[in-house]
């Protein structure tokens, strides 16, 4: 569903990606972690045509990102590390202009998945305010009812619970099992390695641009002979 095949990314001199490839399947959530300037954002910005790769290839339910941009971009949903809002609208007036983009999916749909999304990240009472009168939490959770909103078959999170209050983390983990359970192909970044070894499926571990290890909690315990040892663990003993 997702296909990401050596991937490279250069800003002028710095290769901040290299040589990416990896694959999510339907139903599976995949934790793409790595330390500060790794590479992930960068990852997640050519996956979702943000940037133009120096090379390599980026499909999307069949559709290539830079050859079939519009048709790959109505597959994906996105929650990018720092969204852009419109401040002058209310949440609810922001997820029907957002809902308008959708025209290949029914308004009927589109309104009923704005309202149970509302309800599940308990937003329904703020739908109505001004989105410049929200907290940093109210922000992350409308961005997440705006990326969720056509039920995407790829949905990308770039450290979507970032900020959320506990109630609030705990609803966004289960609306992601659950688009995941119905089929989605999602990928995750955090640095909350308990948060991703408890929600994800696999993980890639990516260090410098480069994906050192992929693979379930259980595999890399096992290339690791670290049975029973946290995903933290491994991760300093990876990437340090
Ligand atoms: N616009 C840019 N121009 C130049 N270099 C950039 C730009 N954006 C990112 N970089 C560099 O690319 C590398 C990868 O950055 P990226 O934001 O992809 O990392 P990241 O893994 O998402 O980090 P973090 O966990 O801190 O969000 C870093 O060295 C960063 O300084």
């Amino acid at each position: 569903m997702l296909e990401v095949s050596n991937l490279v990314h250069h800003y002028g001199k710095k290769t901040a990606v290299n040589q990416v490839s990896f694959k999510i399947k339907p139903g599976e959530i995949y934790g793409f972690l790595g330390h500060n300037g790794a590479g992930k954002t960068t990852t997640i910005k050519a996956c979702t045509g943000l940037l133009q790769p120096t090379s390599g290839v980026v499909n999307i339910c069949g559709y290539n990102i830079v050859d079939q941009p519009l048709v790959a971009k109505q597959h994906f949903g996105y929650v990018p590390e720092n969204p852009y809002l419109y401040e002058k609208l209310t949440g609810r007036e922001f997820l029907n202009a957002v809902s308008a983009v959708y025209q290949t999916h029914s308004r009927k749909d589109l309104n009923s998945s704005m309202h149970s999304l509302l309800k599940d990240l308990q937003l329904n009472d703020a739908a109505d305010q001004l989105i410049g009168t929200y907290s940093h939490g109210m922000r992350r959770k409308i961005t997440l009812c705006a990326a969720l909103l056509h039920n995407p078959p790829v949905i990308f999170l770039d450290e979507p619970t970032t900020g959320l209050d506990a109630a609030s983390a705990k609803a966004a983990k289960d609306l992601f099992r659950k688009h995941a359970d119905q089929g989605a192909a999602v990928l995750f970044t955090t640095h909350v390695l308990e948060l991703a070894e408890k929600l994800c499926d696999r993980i890639g571990i990516l260090s410098a641009g480069e994906l050192l290890v992929e693979g379930t909690l259980a595999e890399l315990q096992d290339r690791y002979q670290a049975n029973d040892t946290s995903l933290e663990e491994i991760f300093l003993r990876i990437t340090v």
